[in-house]
């Protein structure tokens, strides 16, 4: 399974229609990939939380559309991050699965909303679904950047029979570590793939970190980019799943 992750720069003095004509150029250099992912808010930019309203869209609107065309014209399973979802007077941090024939697989709503220098708890509702989705790469399981922070959330996927997780992100360099160690942990510990995308660059006084990887289910980083602009390109073999659950069966032995 050949999987790409688009770790884009956010410029400041950048539009959203910008932001998404950079994308749709990085992604016609991933027709042969099975799987995109990008990474959280990026197209209004994760701390422009002024924009957070205005910018806001139903979950039928331009953002989504545009993504299901290019997931059917590309032939790719697309993570396409997350923006900012109206739904009535409500707000939420969304990302859509989308498979490589322009369907919606699923959606899911941020449930742990960030609130250490960041509006979003504020401006945001977080969402109270756990999104698990059987697609023909396994089951999958989404989820976004501080989510990150609680296993309990992952253990719950698993549960439900995620193989691979999806992380969209915008994390910052200050705690890159934080992020290195947990991309790490939440994959062994349950025997699954990570597969995550962070930003990079300076938006609006913050650096994001990039490091977007991907992990394997013993722990393994199998690939891992820097933290400047790039695209993440690697394969992972699903059969090592199944052989690591087999080998060294850690969830068969959980107690409580
Ligand atoms: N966008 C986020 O959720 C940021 C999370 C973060 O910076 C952290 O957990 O640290």
């Amino acid at each position: 399974m050949k999987v790409a992750a688009i770790q884009l720069e956010i410029k400041d003095n950048e539009s959203k229609q910008q932001r998404m004509h950079h994308v749709d150029a990085m992604l016609e250099q991933l027709k042969d990939y099975d799987l995109v992912i990008l990474p959280e808010i990026w197209a209004t930019g994760y701390f422009s939380f002024d924009k957070y309203v205005e910018e806001a869209e139903e979950l039928d609107g331009s953002f989504v559309q545009h993504y299901m065309k290019k997931a059917k014209e590309l032939n790719l399973m697309l993570f396409a991050g997350s923006f900012v979802e109206r739904e009535g007077n409500q707000f939420f941090n969304t990302s859509v699965l989308f498979s490589n024939e322009g369907e919606i697989l699923d959606t899911y709503r941020k449930i742990h909303l960030f609130r250490y220098g960041s509006k979003e708890g504020e401006i945001l509702t977080r969402g109270d679904k756990i999104s698990v989705v059987d697609t023909k790469f396994g089951k999958i399981g989404l989820s976004t950047c501080y989510d990150m922070r609680f296993p309990e959330l992952y253990r719950k996927q698993v549960d439900l029979g995620a193989e691979i997780f999806l992380v969209t992100a915008a994390w910052p360099h200050r705690r890159i570590i934080h992020w290195d160690t947990l991309n790490v942990a939440r994959a062994l510990e349950n025997q699954c793939y990570v597969i995550s995308c962070n930003c990079v660059g300076d938006h609006r006084g913050s650096f994001f970190g990039g490091h977007s990887q991907v992990v394997d289910p013993w722990g393994t980083v199998l690939a891992k980019v820097g933290d400047s602009e790039t695209i993440l390109k690697t394969e992972i073999d699903l059969s090592v799943i199944e052989e690591t659950r087999e080998r060294f069966p850690n969830l068969k032995h959980r107690v409580l």
